[in-house]
């Protein structure tokens, strides 16, 4: 099976097309002013028309209002909304029912008991993004290039739909993917020279390495 692969942050021509070049599954369009990787929603529409159908595009959103989220809706035609504040599960519904979209919450994870804020979005979001928890004093609650103990996901119900985030990169990319089993991952600083800057090399090495790991699952699993 070959992992889903989201490559988030996009903000040019040229790395969009080359991230579905390279196989992204799903490609993320930042809507967070003090993110280096933010976007206005008609630049990102215009990018999105280059690659719709061939991936899904994902608006990244931070506590965003009704009045963002119509602009950012009617801009990009997103195919899913990733919320990636504070969102509570009844903001989420709402969400849903107001745009008709799914949505995947994106939650922080830094210790066993952060997994029990799943439970109230189950049946709500359409699938997690599990992320990090930001460094201090980042204003950043996503694109921190910070990873969390893999491990600490041996204790998720096996039923929860995931996407693994938070500091992946093409070095650590393959112990994640056979740590956790994830079937989908995201990834943004680890494919950047510098903070909003997507590196091509970066990406094609990720990608690469991320082929590597589903060669090897593949092996494993014929063995078994
Ligand atoms: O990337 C950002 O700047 C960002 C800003 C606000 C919310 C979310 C953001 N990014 C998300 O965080 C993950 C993890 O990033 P990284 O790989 O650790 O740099 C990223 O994939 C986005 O979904």
């Amino acid at each position: 099976m070959k992992t889903d692969v989201k490559i988030c942050g996009l903000k040019t021509a040229e790395a969009v097309e080359r991230a579905v070049a390279l196989g992204a599954s799903h490609t993320g369009f930042i809507f967070f002013p003090k993110s280096p990787r933010n976007i206005e929603p008609d630049d990102a529409g215009r990018l999105a028309a280059r690659i719709r159908g061939r991936a899904k595009i994902v608006a990244v959103t931070v506590d965003a209002g009704n009045d963002d989220l119509d602009e950012i809706v009617s801009a990009l035609n997103p195919d899913i909304l990733q919320l990636h504040g504070s969102e509570s599960p009844e903001r989420v519904l709402t969400v849903k029912a107001v745009y008709g979209l799914p949505v995947m919450k994106a939650l922080s994870i830094r210790e066993a008991s952060d997994l029990d804020r799943i439970g109230p979005y189950v049946g709500i979001a359409d699938r997690f993004l599990f992320d990090a928890k930001p460094p201090a004093g980042s204003e950043l609650p996503g694109g921190n290039g910070v990873s969390f103990d893999w491990r600490l996901l041996d204790a998720l119900d096996g039923g929860v739909d995931y996407m693994l985030s938070g500091g992946l990169n093409a070095s650590n990319i393959g112990e994640a993917l056979a740590l956790t089993g994830a079937r989908a991952i995201d990834t943004s600083s680890g494919v950047e020279s510098a903070p909003g800057v997507k590196d091509l090399e970066l990406m094609e090495a990720f990608f690469d390495a991320v082929r590597r790991a589903d060669d090897e699952r593949a092996r494993a699993g014929s063995k078994t």
